[in-house]
């Protein structure tokens, strides 16, 4: 298959970014500040915060703060995480543009990250994908340890595919695969993409990969190759998962972008103010500057 003609980005590093920052929590002026930032570099989606329990992830504790100190821009999607029906309600109220429920394709990792088994967060999901439909709320779906799972090492293509078209026929618009521990390889991600793409179209799918072993561009070429056209990352690189020790952030959007360009592929972002955002959220957290990219433009812009 030809490569997309165009990508849409999926802005991460408000939320995957920032959810396990250690330290102490973040001001909110710091998120709403990246936020808009980040909306004036093009981007047309970014997932802003999370609704889950602060018990779990401090650092998304002011979600509905986050989501009231954001300048709306038109034409941008400001999404959200809802790993349930009282995330969902709470993410209705601070009046998100769209949410995201996630789920995984190993059941370790749902125990550990949202306290059930697979089959129980569809059951869950069921009550949010109702209400989101009430109101008119697109749904986004994750899968999760789609190349391989920190308790129980590598994942079967056919376990991903069926969580993804679970998730698809119960009504997400899109399903993003996350290689949660960013394992993969791309022959790896070329197996699994196509697996899934048996059981669902690969235009409802997303690239969602993590770059511990340096390889999610790599990932990502390989995915793009078999017609993927929407991919997320975190700029600067930002990130990690509380619940996978020892990955590293999403693949940095500069990189991605740099990519993307070098193929010819349109997304409507702004390397250069991308990359001074970058430079900006890695100041303020006093945090290294994880894209090659942002640092090889870095006294440019
Ligand atoms: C799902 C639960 C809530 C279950 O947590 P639980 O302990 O099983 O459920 P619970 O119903 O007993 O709730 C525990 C406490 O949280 C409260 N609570 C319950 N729900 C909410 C809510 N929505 N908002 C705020 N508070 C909430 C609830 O009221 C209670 O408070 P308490 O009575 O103890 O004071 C918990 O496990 C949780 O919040 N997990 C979130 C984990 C998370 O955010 N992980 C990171 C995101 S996923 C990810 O990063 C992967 C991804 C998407 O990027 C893709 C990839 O890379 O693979």
């Amino acid at each position: 298959m030809a490569f997309p003609k165009q990508v849409r980005l999926v802005e991460m590093s408000p939320r995957d970014g920032l959810q396990n920052e250690p330290g102490p929590v973040i001001a909110t002026r710091i998120k709403t500040g990246l936020i808009d930032r980040l909306a004036g570099c093009g981007l047309t989606h970014i997932e802003s915060a999370s609704f889950v329990s602060p018990k779990w992830v401090p650092q998304m504790g002011d979600a509905a703060k986050v989501m009231a100190g954001i300048t709306r821009k038109p034409g941008v999607r400001y999404s959200v995480l809802t790993p349930n029906l009282r995330g969902f309600e709470n993410a209705l109220e601070a009046g998100v543009d769209e949410v995201a429920v996630f789920a995984a394709a190993s059941e370790s990792f749902s125990q550990k990250n949202i306290n059930c088994s697979i089959a129980e967060s569809l059951e869950r999901f069921h009550p949010v994908m109702e209400a989101a439909n009430q109101h008119g709320i697109p749904v986004r779906g994750y899968v999760s340890t789609v190349l391989g799972c920190p308790y129980e090492g590598s994942i079967q293509p056919a376990q991903v595919a069926k969580v993804a078209k679970d998730l698809a026929d119960m009504g997400c618009y899109e399903i993003s695969l996350g290689d949660t521990i960013g394992v993969g390889t791309p022959l790896k991600a070329k197996r699994m993409l196509e697996a899934v793409a048996k059981d669902v179209p690969v235009d409802k799918l997303a690239a969602h990969f993590h770059d511990t072993y340096g390889q999610a561009l790599a990932n990502l070429y390989a995915v793009l190759e078999e017609g993927v056209a929407v991919i997320d990352a975190s700029v600067a690189g930002l990130g990690g998962c509380p619940y996978a020790k020892g990955a590293s952030g999403n693949v940095a959007t500069e990189d991605v972008l740099y990519l993307l360009q070098g193929l010819g592929i349109e997304t409507g972002v702004d390397l250069d103010k991308l990359a001074a955002v970058g430079d900006w959220i890695s100041g303020q957290l006093r945090r290294h500057n994880g894209s090659k990219v942002g640092q090889a433009l870095g006294g440019k812009c």
